[in-house]
């Protein structure tokens, strides 16, 4: 592929590996952006729109869109602040998955038990902007100078070994499931951000005819977010168990039954948010999904 071929086309910035890496593809699949990557190539041409995909580390995404090299872009909502391009990107939207916390973690059976303890001590962190912003003002409320400060010092990854190789007091890491950090034997005192994958758009628009197309992908996006919160359950169930059934899945405002052939059947159909958990209806969330089972023993 040569430069030409980008000619003219929007450039839409995916992780290329890591944590958003699979869900991004989903994302793309359910959006009808179809490609096909080589492997080892990192740009590669969308068949059926005038777009180029472009898988970088996450991390650098932020920046690539900011200053207009790429006009979207998906990543996390902590890397665009930690690069410090939040003024220079739109989040569009919140996608739903890479959720976690940005959190301050100290060994479990140390002495340090609060944030201030860990003021003017050594913190290690992938996330030195942040972490440098928010112990910055505690260390500007006890008034700390100089050598004072609290130092913080940049790891690229395994952040959570830092405190038992002896390098840190405390640790500044994402946490998701809490398990990285329970493993090493920290736990959270503090949260300094909230994050997600977000859809972010340059504020340096390179075509002006790439608006429509940015909103056609942009509503696309929302369509497969918002059905990734929903289920679709459909089921068979004996004319006479029907009101067991409706009692755990009901209608807004009437429930949706079809006749069956088979003499005192129907078929009950379904789209809902939150299903209660029941052994025999029990859809996975974040999948549109139809099952069609024969529902004889409602619990
Ligand atoms: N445990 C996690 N759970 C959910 N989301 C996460 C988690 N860890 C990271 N993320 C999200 O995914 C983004 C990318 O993280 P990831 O560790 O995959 O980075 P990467 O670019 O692949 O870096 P690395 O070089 O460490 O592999 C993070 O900035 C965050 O938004
Ligand atoms: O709370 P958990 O579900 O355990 O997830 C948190 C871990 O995930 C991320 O690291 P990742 O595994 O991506 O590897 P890294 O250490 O190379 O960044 C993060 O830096 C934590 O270490």
């Amino acid at each position: 592929m040569n430069a030409d071929s980008l000619d003219g086309r929007l450039l839409f910035a995916i992780p290329k590996k890591g944590r958003l890496y699979e869900k991004c593809l989903s994302i793309l699949a359910g959006a009808d952006i179809q490609f096909r990557r080589h492997a080892r190539l990192d740009v590669c041409l969308v068949l059926n729109h005038p777009i180029a995909l472009v898988f970088l580390p996450a991390s650098d995404i932020p920046s690539f869109v900011g200053k207009g090299n790429v006009d979207l872009g998906i990543t996390g909502h902590d890397v665009i602040l930690e690069s410090q391009m939040h003024e220079h990107v739109t989040e569009e939207l919140r996608l739903g998955f890479g959720k976690c916390a940005l959190q301050v973690q100290v060994p479990e059976a140390g002495s340090i038990k609060t944030v201030e303890d860990l003021v003017g001590k050594r913190v290690v962190t992938s996330f030195e902007v942040l972490s440098g912003e928010y112990f910055g003002k505690l260390d500007d409320i006890f008034q700390l100078s100089g050598e004072k400060r609290t130092k913080i010092d940049y790891v690229g990854g395994s952040v959570e070994a830092a405190c038992a190789l002896g390098l840190a007091d405390g640790i500044v890491d994402l946490v998701e499931s809490g398990d990285t950090m329970r493993a090493a034997g920290l736990h959270a005192i503090a949260t300094v951000l909230e994050t997600e994958a977000v859809l972010i758009k340059s504020r340096i628009p390179k075509h002006e005819a790439h608006s429509s197309l940015i909103n056609l992908i942009t509503n696309r996006i929302k369509g497969v977010v918002a059905a990734s919160k929903y289920a679709i359950c459909q089921y068979n169930v004996a004319r006479d168990r029907l009101p067991s059934a409706i009692a755990i899945t009901p209608g807004r405002r009437a429930p949706t039954i079809s006749p069956l052939e088979a003499d005192g059947w129907v078929a009950r159909c379904k789209v809902d948010f939150t299903y209660k958990r029941a052994s025999t209806l029990d859809p996975p969330h974040g999948k549109v999904c139809i099952f069609n089972v024969e529902v004889d023993a409602v619990k």
